[in-house]
């Protein structure tokens, strides 16, 4: 077993470090922001991931948390990279926390590889490489290891995935990635470092195209009268395309598809080429909330004064995740439009800042619906389903409701008396 030093507290450090101990392995994790350690040293976990907490719990005998960089690096054979890659200011991806790691590792006497597992740009590992050649530690080997997980099911995805990439050209650091995956159910892919890289950004890409393709088959279905939900199931069912990815609604969002769809376009328009299918993925899943708003306009007959109430906030139902949720751009668009807006959602964190700052965020979807003029339903989490539609229908001021995410029945909802619309359904 190894003594393994994770650097990030966040969603990916956090599930790594609680399943590297839960395979048996010794790991400190060590982040920057005190009040995260603070929170995991008392035994609180910073976010919301389902298992995650039990793991760190039961493992608590091999996990330590800390603020200093020495600290866990004492003994450590093994660095994990797993810090945040946001934007730049260009849309590149930023690596300026990836080289604080690195810098942070001189004199670091019992390492023997640096793990990278935050998203970045194809060409990191060969630069760190070189960092690293000019250092104390050039005998340190280099591994790319990118994550997978979905978040909500991140510590399920880690421990039996569809695969592990372990990218590296050092035999040594290859057996000693795949090693520590003994007991993670699931093939070991051994590549260079750059392949490994892009398998990141391609796979990604890859399924944002799929939802985004299928997107627009839905506005095709609105134009001719086909019901895109029976489409895209049906399509699913060729087993050489696959059921996955392929639900429409109002586009991806999240941690990861939009700045890694971005940092992926920047890749190639730093080296002059123009990705077409990835540039025309990136602007369906735009039009995709922008159509919903219009929608609502028409159907109102106009937003000035009206109030919307927005079910649901964050990127996706099961975590509690803001980062570049759709509905973020529905808020905004409405306040632009001179909406109201009220909303609920029920795991995302308090104090979100504009324009959730400038909405009403009520504790129940029948509270954030009273004397509405409409709703959108943003994110597709199953307690939308139980709300008492026929008594909230009485309550609000025009029972007229956009599903911008084909979660609740059509047929059922203008049974009650809704003015109903989903995206790609008649
Ligand atoms: N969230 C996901 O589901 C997911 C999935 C696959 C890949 N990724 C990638 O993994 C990386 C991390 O994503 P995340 O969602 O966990 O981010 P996050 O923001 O939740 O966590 C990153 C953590 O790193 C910490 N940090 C920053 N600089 C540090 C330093 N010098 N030393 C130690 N800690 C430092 C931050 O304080 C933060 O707690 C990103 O590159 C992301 O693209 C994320
Ligand atoms: O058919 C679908 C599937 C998803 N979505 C949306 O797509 C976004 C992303 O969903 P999902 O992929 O489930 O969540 P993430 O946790 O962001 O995971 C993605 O991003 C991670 C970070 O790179 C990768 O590790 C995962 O493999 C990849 O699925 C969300 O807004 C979903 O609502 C759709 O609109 N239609």
């Amino acid at each position: 077993m190894r003594k393994i030093a994770v650097f990030g507290a966040g969603y990916i450090g956090l599930v790594t470090a609680a399943c590297l101990a839960e395979l048996g392995h010794t790991v400190a994790v060590r982040d920057i922001q005190d009040e995260r350690i603070r929170l995991l040293k008392a035994g609180r976990v910073p976010i919301h991931e389902p298992g995650l907490g039990e793991l760190i719990t039961g493992n608590a005998e091999r996990l330590t948390f800390t603020l200093s960089a020495e600290e866990a690096l004492a003994g450590t054979e093994i660095v994990y990279v797993c810090v945040d890659t946001p934007p730049t200011a260009a849309g590149d991806a930023d690596l300026s926390r990836v080289w604080s790691v690195i810098g942070s590792l001189k004199g670091a006497e019992h390492l023997k590889a640096v793990v990278v597992k935050s998203t970045v740009p194809v060409g990191t590992g060969a630069r760190v490489r070189a960092v690293l050649d000019e250092s104390d530690l050039a005998h340190v080997g280099y591994a790319s290891n990118p994550e997978f997980t979905a978040e909500g099911q991140a510590v399920a995805d880690f421990m039996r995935p569809d695969r592990v990439v372990v990218g590296a050209s050092d035999e040594g650091v290859i057996r000693l990635v795949t090693e520590l995956h003994e007991g993670v159910d699931g093939p070991v892919e051994v590549m260079d470092v750059a392949s490994a890289e892009m398998v990141k950004l391609a796979s990604n890409a890859m399924l944002m195209t799929r939802i985004s393709f299928m997107n627009e088959i839905a506005v095709l279905c609105e134009l001719t009268g086909a019901d895109v939900e029976q489409v895209s199931r049906a399509v699913g069912l060729d087993h050489r395309i696959g059921p996955h990815f392929l639900r429409a609604g109002i586009g991806w969002g999240g941690s990861c598809f939009p700045k890694d769809s971005e940092a992926l376009k920047q890749l190639a328009s730093n080296t002059g080429h123009h990705t077409q299918l990835l540039n025309a993925a990136i602007e369906v899943n735009n039009l995709q909330k922008r159509r919903a708003i219009q929608k609502l306009k028409d159907a109102l007959g106009g937003l000035g004064g009206a109030k919307i109430a927005v079910l649901g906030m964050t990127f996706k139902p099961g975590t509690d995740d803001m980062r570049e949720a759709p509905s973020t751009v529905l808020a905004a668009r409405l306040l632009a439009e001179g909406a109201k807006v009220t909303c609920w959602d029920p795991l995302a964190p308090d104090g979100q800042p504009e324009p959730w700052a400038s909405a009403v965020r009520h504790g129940s979807p029948q509270e954030a619906l009273a004397g509405a003029d409409a709703a959108i339903l943003a994110t597709a989490w199953p307690e939308l389903r139980d709300v008492p539609w026929a008594d909230v229908r009485d309550t609000m001021r025009r029972p007229v409701l956009f599903d911008g995410r084909n979660h609740l029945d059509p047929a059922t909802m203008r049974a009650l008396g809704f003015t109903y619309m989903s995206v790609g359904r008649p």
